[in-house]
């Protein structure tokens, strides 16, 4: 549905990201994982138009779509949760949620996605007095009702304790089952990605280092020794 084929990105001497190519099936629930640095935000600032590739190429559905701008994409259906939250601050819940619902692509969003995430009593109240897990799942939520095809998200469980990562972790798995679209999802959190991503996209100076279920990832040695650090080997 989504692929990237020797996709390479600098800023000035930085090489940020280096000869990158994948593909995201529809419905795919993809994880993309890398220490501090690795190019993740940059590669998602790629695929939503906020950055222009050095080089390759990005389709969706088989049209190119690497030199459109991050609106067209979005109305083309690439829709993505910042790791600085941007709802609007001065409006509702509901209504941050229908400003996404008439900027998209027309069909409806499922009504239990604002019970999944946790925002059915909270949808008359200002965005900014919500507190900042329920800001992130606002972001999350207003991001479904644009009804891409696939939403990224660049650390959805950032600051949440891990009470509140599981129930993320489950509504998002809700999402997958119901919203008919793909998630790519940064995070830090090794255990959340791991229960909630069929596939592991590991990136480190830039370059993918491994691809695989969880499983195949932790066992991956270039991935213990660059993600985990040079002490996890001893520990494997
Ligand atoms: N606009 C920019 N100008 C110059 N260098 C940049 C810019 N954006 C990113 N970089 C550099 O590109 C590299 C990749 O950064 P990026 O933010 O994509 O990494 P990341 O994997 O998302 O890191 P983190 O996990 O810390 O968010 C870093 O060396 C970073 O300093």
């Amino acid at each position: 549905m989504l692929e990237l084929n020797g996709i390479d990105k600098s800023f000035g001497g930085v090489h940020a990201v280096r000869n990158v190519s994948l593909t995201l099936a529809a419905g795919e629930v993809r994880g993309l994982i890398g220490p501090n640095g690795a190019g993740k935000s940059t590669l998602v600032n790629l695929i939503s138009g906020l950055l222009v590739p050095t080089a390759g190429t990005i389709t969706l559905e088989g049209q190119p779509i690497t030199r459109q701008s991050a609106h067209e994409r979005a109305r083309k259906g690439i829709a993505r949760t910042f790791q600085n939250l941007r709802v609007f601050p001065s409006l509702s819940v509901e209504q941050n949620i229908d400003v996404a619902r008439y900027a998209g692509r027309g069909a409806p969003l499922p009504e239990a996605a604002i019970d999944e995430f946790g925002l059915r009593r909270k949808l008359t109240q200002r965005a900014n007095a919500l507190s900042y897990g329920d800001q992130r799942r606002l972001e999350i939520v207003r991001g479904l009702a644009l009804r891409p095809k696939v939403l990224m998200l660049d650390e959805p469980a950032a600051g949440m304790n891990e009470e509140e990562t599981e129930a993320l972790g489950r509504a998002l798995t809700w999402v997958q089952r119901e919203a008919e679209c793909a998630l790519f999802v940064i995070d830090h959190d090794l255990k959340f990605i791991m229960n909630l991503c069929e596939r592991i996209t590991v990136l480190d100076m830039g370059a993918i280092i491994a691809e695989g279920t969880p499983e195949e990832v932790t066992k991956n040695p270039k991935v213990v020794t660059a993600y985990l650090g040079e002490d996890a080997g001893t520990d494997a």
